[in-house]
């Protein structure tokens, strides 16, 4: 449904975007990460037809967002940054106006049910606040039952309610079918909706992987309640004592659980309060953060599958 192949996006001498290749397909929820200034805004800009690529090859619903932007945009909803509203009609009005750029409208209360705007149909779009604001863009952006949504931190700003509310709103899209490619900093909200996940470095994708592959390169934790760091764990363990308990980190999640189980069976012992943690996508994230500052960009491996 979006394929993207070497592409560019330059803004006179800064190369924001600097050979980017990926695929989405139909159904999927991914998850475009990175820093501030890593390239996602603009690679989104031109997935959403809104910016002709530099240089590489862009297809959305087998077409150029940017050359076939008529037909592309049948079937393509996009809430971006900034949304462009007219301060001074209602909510109620600007759901009514978008409603006649295209066919087979959502009905205007389901719409504003979805994003829990039904209250605020009559205040004016100025005086919403900027979470309502974002909820409104969401609203625009799934109006036409699109069949890819491109979304730009789309709970930016959302309390967390209202963050709830979206991710359901995105998840009952996606069991429908949707093609969703969203970006945010919100690493559990990337946990929670996206199959896979893209991460861009300084204009590059650094990482490519479905969440489990992902996942499984951080580092994970098992521990368990102890008034000390027992003498006669292994030494080969990397054992740590804190706050009442023994933390041992691992990348070999699985097997190291089974090797303490199995340490402490052959002792007698029962392990209180103990605890096995998979490494979260933030753990993931900040650990190859920490990789980066540690060498050059390109030392990140391409696939996390292949560490
Ligand atoms: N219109 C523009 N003119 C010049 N430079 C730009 C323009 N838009 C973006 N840039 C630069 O391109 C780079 C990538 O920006 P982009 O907005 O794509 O990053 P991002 O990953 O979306 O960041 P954020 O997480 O802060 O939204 C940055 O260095 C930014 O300063």
């Amino acid at each position: 449904m979006i394929e993207v192949e070497d592409l560019t996006v330059a803004y006179g001498s800064v190369r924001a975007v600097r050979g980017v290749s990926f695929q989405v397909a139909p159904g999927e929820v991914v998850a475009l990460l990175g820093r501030n200034g890593a390239g996602k805004t603009s690679t989104m800009q031109v997935l959403a037809g809104h910016r002709a690529a530099t240089s590489g090859r862009v297809r959305v619903a087998g077409g150029d967002p940017y050359r076939d932007r008529a037909t592309v945009r049948r079937h393509v909803g996009i809430m971006l940054q900034e949304a462009g509203f007219l301060g001074e009609l209602t909510v109620a009005e600007t759901v009514q106006a978008w409603r006649r750029f295209g066919r087979d409208p959502l009905p205007r209360d389901e719409v504003l049910d979805l994003v829990d705007l039904r209250a605020q149909a009559r205040i004016r779009v100025g005086r919403l606040s900027g979470g309502q604001r974002r909820r409104l863009d969401l609203a625009l952006a799934i109006l036409h039952r699109p069949r890819v949504l491109f979304l730009d931190e789309p709970t930016t700003g959302l309390d967390p309610e209202a963050r709830q509310n979206t991710w359901q709103v995105i998840e009952g899209l996606a069991q429908a079918d949707t093609t969703v490619l969203l970006t945010t900093h919100y690493l559990q909200e990337a946990e929670r909706l996206a199959g896979r996940v893209l991460m861009m470095e300084a204009g590059r994708l650094t990482v490519s992987g479905d969440l489990p592959t992902v996942l499984s390169a951080g580092t994970g934790t098992v521990s368990f309640a102890a008034d000390r760091l027992p003498e006669d764990l292994p030494t080969d363990w990397p054992a740590e004592y804190a706050a009442g308990r023994v933390v041992i980190r691992t990348r070999r999640l699985d097997e190291t659980a089974a090797e303490v189980f199995a340490w402490a069976a052959t002792r007698g012992r029962v392990l209180p309060q103990v605890a096995v943690r998979p490494a979260s996508l933030e753990d993931v994230y900040l650990g190859l953060t920490e990789d980066r500052q540690r060498g050059p960009v390109d030392a990140v491996p391409e696939k996390v599958g292949h560490r």
